[in-house]
């Protein structure tokens, strides 16, 4: 029987497969149950490939240059990749709560859905071209501005308290009354089409990444409005390093994809820090790979770091999640479960008769706030 979760979700497609005969009808089918002969033989599979870990001082590596990897990764795609965003409003109108267009989770619009899907973002290179002097200049100026500002505000950090209570007045987007910050943006599949479909006056985003290839990607797309939006390089595993609001300040955190490029034992520290940046009922929204997803069960021997985490041929890391694992980390950090569900989905090439199965857990987790909830808590407890 469908879960609680389940259940209340509204969003995710409705195509169920009843009839196996019928699965190269469709190009993919929702929900799909899995046999127990299907997960041991997953597990199996997974057993087989942690047999063989990377030794120690490669994972070391690994970790060390992390951000390098993820550099040569957006240098070499730019923002070819994670494209797909047709969902983002559908499963997260909290990224758009008074626009229509983050209503579709309630009215399941398909021509909203297509005009999203059409104003997705266009290609980079007409306006990033990695061999442009003059570009990467005007980059470099507006990178080192924004790590100047951070530091600035590192800086005021240290003052007595009542000083610091003033700067809180003032950073980035300290006047807005909506504020969303998304960890590991790349390239900005996400920013701009938050900024592009919440027209909200009193939004401000905010988005990082590690790579400054990805962070130059953002600051130089034609959309990127320094207005509405502040764009910096940050490790999230460097716990130290200062963010450029304060805590308590944020409504909305995204992490779409990122916890699982994390080192599983630095997951608890990241997830503990932005949630000190969450307002008292702001909410962290998470989406991110799921246990036996077909990306994990296609690694081979050798790729392993740990149980569930793998390296991939350019060396960037993945992990597969279960769904308590995230309810453990969220939890820890004091936040509540609003949403932690599994989305597993079958996919067919029907050209190849191949069957593909994907599993995705996405998450919404919200800090307390006794009866003042925020207005992201508030949409959240309508449409959840
Ligand atoms: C799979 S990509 C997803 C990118 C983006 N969220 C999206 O969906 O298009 C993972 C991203 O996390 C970033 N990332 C990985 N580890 C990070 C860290 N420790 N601090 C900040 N960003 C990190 C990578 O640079 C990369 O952009």
């Amino acid at each position: 029987a469908p879960s609680r979760d389940e259940k209340k979700r509204k969003q995710f497609g409705n195509r169920f497969l009843t009839d196996a005969a019928r699965v190269f009808q469709h190009n993919a089918w929702d929900n799909v149950e899995w046999s127990e002969e299907q997960e041991a033989a997953a597990q199996a599979k997974v057993q087989e490939q942690s047999m063989q870990l990377v030794p120690q001082d490669q994972q070391d590596a690994y970790e060390i240059n992390a951000n390098m990897y993820w550099d040569d990764f957006y240098k070499t795609h730019e923002n070819g990749f994670f494209k797909d965003r047709h969902w983002l409003f559908t499963e997260f109108p909290e990224l758009a709560p008074n626009h229509p267009q983050g209503q579709i989770g309630l009215h399941n619009s398909k021509e909203t859905v297509k005009n999203i899907k059409n104003s997705s973002l266009g290609s980079y290179s007409d306006k990033f071209c990695a061999g442009d002097s003059k570009d990467l200049e005007h980059l470099d100026t507006v990178r080192k501005n924004n790590s100047n500002i951070i530091h600035q505000l590192q800086s005021d950090d240290k003052m007595a308290p009542q000083l610091q209570e003033e700067k809180d007045g003032d950073f980035p987007g300290s006047s807005a009354t909506y504020r969303i910050l998304e960890v590991g943006c790349g390239a900005g599949n996400t920013v701009f089409p938050i900024l592009q479909t919440n027209n909200d006056p009193g939004l401000f985003v905010y988005c990082c990444d590690f790579s400054t290839t990805a962070v130059d990607l953002v600051l130089a797309h034609p959309e990127y409005d320094a207005s509405r939006c502040f764009a910096f390089v940050h490790d999230l595993t460097k716990n130290q390093t200062p963010f450029p609001m304060p805590d308590e300040s944020l409504d909305v955190i995204v992490l779409i994809f990122v916890l699982s490029s994390i080192l599983p034992e630095k997951m608890q520290c990241v997830i503990n820090r932005l949630s000190q940046l969450l307002k008292p009922g702001g909410i962290i929204l998470l989406r991110d790979y799921g246990r036996f997803d077909l990306a994990q069960l296609r690694f081979k021997k050798g790729q392993c770091l740990a149980d569930n985490f793998y390296v991939k041929g350019d060396g960037t890391r993945v992990y597969f999640f279960t769904q308590d694992e995230l309810d453990f980390l969220f939890s820890t950090a004091g936040l509540e479960k609003i949403q932690n569900i599994v989305d597993r989905r079958l996919q067919v090439n029907r050209g190849k008769q191949i069957t593909m199965y994907r599993v995705w857990i996405q998450c919404k987790y919200q800090k307390p706030s006794g009866d003042n909830k925020s207005v992201a808590g508030r949409i959240s407890s309508i449409i959840n």
